[in-house]
Order: C-alpha cells, then structure tokens, then sequence
C-alpha cells in the first residue's frame, strides 16, 4: 500500500483508517475463518444475474459488461460488508458501484513528475485534496448513515440477551468486537468514522478487481469455444452432484476445470508493468545475478517476462491453454511467484478466497445457463495504454442454451 502512495494516495482519501495494513491483517484472518459463510452469500448472484443479464430466449448484447458486472457483485459483496440490515439500500449499491470509479482520474495521470522523484508526483496528485476535494466525502456520510442505527441496535441487543445473542457474521460486525481492530472499543462512543473508512476500503480493494476479472474470463469464455463443452459438462456434475441445492464451498472446491480456465484467464490478460514495491531492506538488496535495489527505491514487476516464459508456465507460454494449471496442481487461489496476480508474500491479497469463488459462482452460472459469444466473434489484439492493458470494446452476446429447463 505504501508503493502505491503516490498514484492513489488512499491516506488522504480514507482519513480515519490511516493504518490500513492493520485493518488487512484482520481481514485475512476472518476471510480464512468464514469462507463456507462467505461463499453461502454469494448465492444472490444468481438472483442477480436473472435479474441483470435476464433470460435471454432471443440473443442480448451486453456492451458495457464490467457495469452490469459491477451491478450483480454489488449485491453479495455488500452483504458480506454491511450485513442483512443494511446491504440493500440503493444508496450503499450505488456506493459499492461507483467508488473505485469516483478516483479513477488520479490513477490514470501519468507520473511524469516521478521521475525527478515520487514525492513530486504526490504532491501534485494531492493538490485537491488539501484543497478539501474526497470524492469519498459523500459516501462516507452514507455508510455511517446507515450503519448507525444497526450498531446501536447490535449494541443493545447484545446488552440484552448477553449469552443468548447471536453475533451477526458481517464484517461489520468484526468492527464491533474484534480486538485487533479496535483494542479501545467503547460501546457508548463508537468511532463510527473509522469503522466506516474501514468499510470503504473493503469497497475499493474488493469491487472493481474482481468484476473487471470476472468479465475477463466471461470473454474468455466466449472466444475459447473448444473448452465450454468440458466445462459445462462439470458445472453439470456438480449441480447434480448437490441436487441443484445451494453450492456450498466444497462445490466449489470440486470445479478444478473451471478453477484452472480462470487462473489461465488471469496469466493471460494483464498488465505489462504492476504490482509496485518498496525496498525496505537496511541499506541495499542484492538479486542472485547482482542486480541491485537501494533502500527505499520503488521495484515494479514486469509481468509478461514471467506471464510468458516457458520454463515458468510450460509449453507453448503465448497460448491459452486452460488447463495447464489443472496439470501444475496450482489452484487460482494459490500465491506462487510464476503468477501474481493476488501478490506474494505477507500482504498477498486475503480476498483471494472470496473473489475466486465469485468469478466461479458467476462463471458457473453462465455456463449452465447460456451460450455466450461476442458482437465480432473474433479475439481482439491486445492494445495498450503505457504499461496498463486496454479493456475489450465489443459487446458479449449471451443467449438461453436450448437445453437449459430452468
Ligand atoms: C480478482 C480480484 C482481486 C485481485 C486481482 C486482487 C489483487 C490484489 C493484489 C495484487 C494485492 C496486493 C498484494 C501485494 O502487495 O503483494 C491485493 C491486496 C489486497 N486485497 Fe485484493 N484482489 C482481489 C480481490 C479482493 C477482494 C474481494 C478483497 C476483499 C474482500 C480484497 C482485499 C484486499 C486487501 C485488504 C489487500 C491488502 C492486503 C495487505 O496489504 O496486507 N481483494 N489484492
């Protein structure tokens, strides 16, 4: 998080929650803690994408797929968040829609400054902040709108039943008695700031991450129709398998054809340049072939000479082959240094677990139930902006599989 100061200084967005990385730790421990119940709430996905993407008996075109992605994620992931009381509200959908959106401009200017030095690129990013501009503001004053109420009510409650009250499972809830988070906690003055600057980092670390990879691996999905009969005929094993109940996460678990064709869509598709890190050894590190890194000195990875190396991915690096990582046993959510899409080491991404079972449960879903293709129907050549990889501009087109009863 410190690396990324400069593009998106989130100290100066998310004012109340400065330690952000202490907030990380816990969320990884409760992430690992709760999976079964985190993947139980990604069912409304399914409500969500009839509701969305619909039934389509005649061929629909979806040209803007990350938005309607960003629409049906909204709604598990702000359960998860913001528990049952609160996550429907428009206000807090439209907030996990937008709020990564509201502070694109300050990713997307370049860093020219930096190369006399990064605190010159911050200090120019920063100008409108200290001029009293947060997009975040607003949102802020949402959230704690709406959870006030439920935490008085949790409070109170709890100062009821003792023993016999049920602790909702929610991150918000982990806000309200987890030590590690908040080791002052006073129930009669919360700091309902924090908890909602908390809040509105799961937002921006969680949406726009997962719902532009879901909608990656939808196009993938649509342009490698040489896997979608292997991949159907699992979904339907599955399904079977559970009697079309709820999947639960060992279902999950049971989808490794899937998993593997999602992690291959992840190597796949992504930047040339990311993942920045600051060198924080005493004075300077030194690489097996003697390159070396001052203290303090930002490394950025360059992911096509690891993405594409055949002694790293195997045969044939340049092509999609989706089950290479089925061969490899490395599973999508596995950190591993040929393939960092979710970081490595101690602040890899906790929200691995959750957004993978995501990309499944919508994948899944779609291949039981469409036959998915694009407006052109021909892959794209890969265009790029700088060091970031553009997004694809043609429409998906999902229409009912004929075999599809439901
Ligand atoms: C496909 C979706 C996602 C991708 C590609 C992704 C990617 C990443 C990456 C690359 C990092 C930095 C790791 C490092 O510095 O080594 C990270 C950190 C983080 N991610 Fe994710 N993420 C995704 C989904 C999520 C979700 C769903 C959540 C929340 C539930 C989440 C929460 C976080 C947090 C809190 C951190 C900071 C960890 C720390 O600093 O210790 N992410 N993520």
């Amino acid at each position: 998080m410190e690396a990324t100061k400069p593009q998106l200084p989130l100290h100066y967005i998310f004012t109340y929650s400065p330690d952000m990385t202490k907030g990380a730790v816990v969320l990884k421990d409760w992430m690992a803690k709760k999976i079964d119940w985190l993947t139980t709430r990604l069912h409304s996905n399914i409500k969500a994408i009839d509701m969305y993407i619909g039934d389509c008996v005649e061929p629909k075109v979806i040209r803007d797929p990350v938005k309607v992605m960003l629409d049906i994620i909204s709604i598990p992931f702000s359960s998860v968040a913001f528990g049952d009381e609160c996550c429907h509200y428009d206000d807090i959908l439209d907030m996990f829609r937008n709020l990564t959106a509201s502070f694109s401009k300050l990713i997307v200017i370049p860093p020219l400054l930096s190369f006399i030095h990064p605190w010159l690129h911050q200090q120019f990013v920063t100008i409108p902040f200290r001029f009293g501009w947060n997009p975040y503001s607003k949102y802020r004053d949402t959230i704690i709108r709406r959870i006030r109420p439920v935490i008085e009510k949790r409070l109170n409650d709890r100062k009821k039943l003792g023993d016999d009250w049920v602790a909702p499972m929610d991150l918000l809830q982990v806000f309200l008695d987890n030590p590690r988070v908040t080791p002052d906690f006073d129930p009669n003055n919360v700091d309902i700031n924090f908890i909602a600057d908390s809040l509105g980092v799961f937002v921006i670390a969680s949406m726009n991450t997962t719902s532009n990879r879901t909608v990656t691996a939808l196009y993938d999905l649509a342009w490698r129709k040489e896997y979608v009969q292997e991949l159907y005929k699992e979904a339907q094993e599955i399904n079977k398998q559970c009697n079309c109940n709820e999947l639960t996460y060992h279902d999950f678990n049971k989808m490794v054809k899937l998993d593997s064709f999602i992690k291959e869509s992840f190597r796949n598709f992504d930047d040339i340049l990311g993942l920045p890190h600051i060198c924080i050894v005493k004075s300077i590190y030194t690489f097996k072939n003697g390159y070396q890194i001052p203290k303090g000195r930002t490394a950025i990875l360059n992911f096509l000479d690891t993405h594409y190396d055949e002694e790293i991915q195997g045969r044939d690096p340049m092509k999609f082959y989706a089950f290479r990582h089925l061969e490899r046993k490395a599973s999508a959510t596995k950190i591993e240094r040929n393939l960092t899409i979710f970081g490595n080491g101690k602040h890899s991404c906790p929200g691995r677990f959750l957004a993978v079972n995501q990309i499944k449960m919508v994948l899944h879903h779609v291949i039981l139930k469409y036959n998915i293709t694009t407006e052109t129907g021909k892959i794209p050549p890969k265009r790029y902006l700088g060091p970031v990889l553009n997004r694809v501009y043609d429409g998906l087109v999902f229409e009912k599989r004929k075999d599809n009863v439901n």
